[in-house]
């Protein structure tokens, strides 16, 4: 007898049918092959600016968890990124449902534990992120691979708040100061790429700028960002 066998199709593969952008040329997250990378050569360095004391919303969209920056000022030049100056938007964080398998990027084949993405827009051209984010040079997004070391006390700041945002929309806001900057990796070696939005509506309007050095958070705090969030699902 035949077995009646049900393919499922959930997740990236059905996206193309509701966002056609997913079907592009240029769609992300890829695989770093760090031997076809070519040197950055004259560019220019890459220069980054934000502002510390000012009141932050950390919200949960449903995905793991994102902070908003409520338009307070910032500036991100330089590197692959000609004449324009982006400004932070948003950043949040990809953790796997197991440890060590949550990045977006792999480097040869490797994941890391998370990957942190620090998600900018093109002031010079664009008059709002939502209309940035619908063009080629639209947005600039800053990668950071996380692995499993020493705790990182900046991103304490906020993993110590998702308690309070255990459910989708929930949303809280704090006024401790934070500097994004902390974020970064000491050495700023970065991959970079044209690409996408590496969720629906998959646009590709990303300059990718990947740091190459990984930073180090606690396996305390990949727990606390797993157990809010199992299998792409906040539990
Ligand atoms: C025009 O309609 C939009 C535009 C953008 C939307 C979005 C829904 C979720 C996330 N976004 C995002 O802004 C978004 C999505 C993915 C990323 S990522 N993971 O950094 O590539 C950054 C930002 C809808
Ligand atoms: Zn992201």
């Amino acid at each position: 007898y035949l077995v009646p066998v049900v393919i499922l199709i959930v997740g990236p593969a059905t996206w193309v049918e509701k966002f056609p952008e997913a079907r592009g040329t240029r769609q992300s997250p890829v695989d770093i092959v760090t031997s076809r990378a070519s040197s950055g050569g004259s560019a220019p360095p890459l220069v980054w600016r934000y502002s510390v004391n000012h009141p932050r919303s950390v919200v949960n969209p449903g995905y793991c968890w994102r902070v908003d920056e409520n338009g307070y000022d910032s500036e991100l030049r330089g590197g692959p990124l000609g004449s324009d100056v982006y400004k932070l938007q948003q950043w949040h964080c990809h953790w796997g449902s197991v440890n060590g398998e949550g990045s977006e990027h792999t480097v040869d084949g490797r994941a890391f534990s998370g990957e942190l993405h620090l998600v900018h827009w093109n002031t010079s051209k664009y008059n709002s992120f939502t209309e940035a984010a619908g063009q080629p040079d639209g947005l600039a997004v800053l990668g950071v691979l996380l692995m499993v070391g020493s705790k990182h006390d900046e991103l304490d700041k906020v993993v110590r708040l998702l308690p309070y945002i255990q459910h989708k929309g929930d949303k809280v806001t704090f006024s401790e100061p934070l500097n994004p900057a902390n974020l970064l990796p000491k050495r700023i070696a970065y991959w970079t790429y044209p690409g996408s939005l590496t969720t629906p509506p998959c646009t590709e309007s990303v300059t990718w700028i990947l740091f190459k050095e990984p930073v180090q958070v606690s396996a305390e705090q990949v727990r606390l960002n797993l157990c809010y969030y199992v299998n792409g699902k906040n539990v």
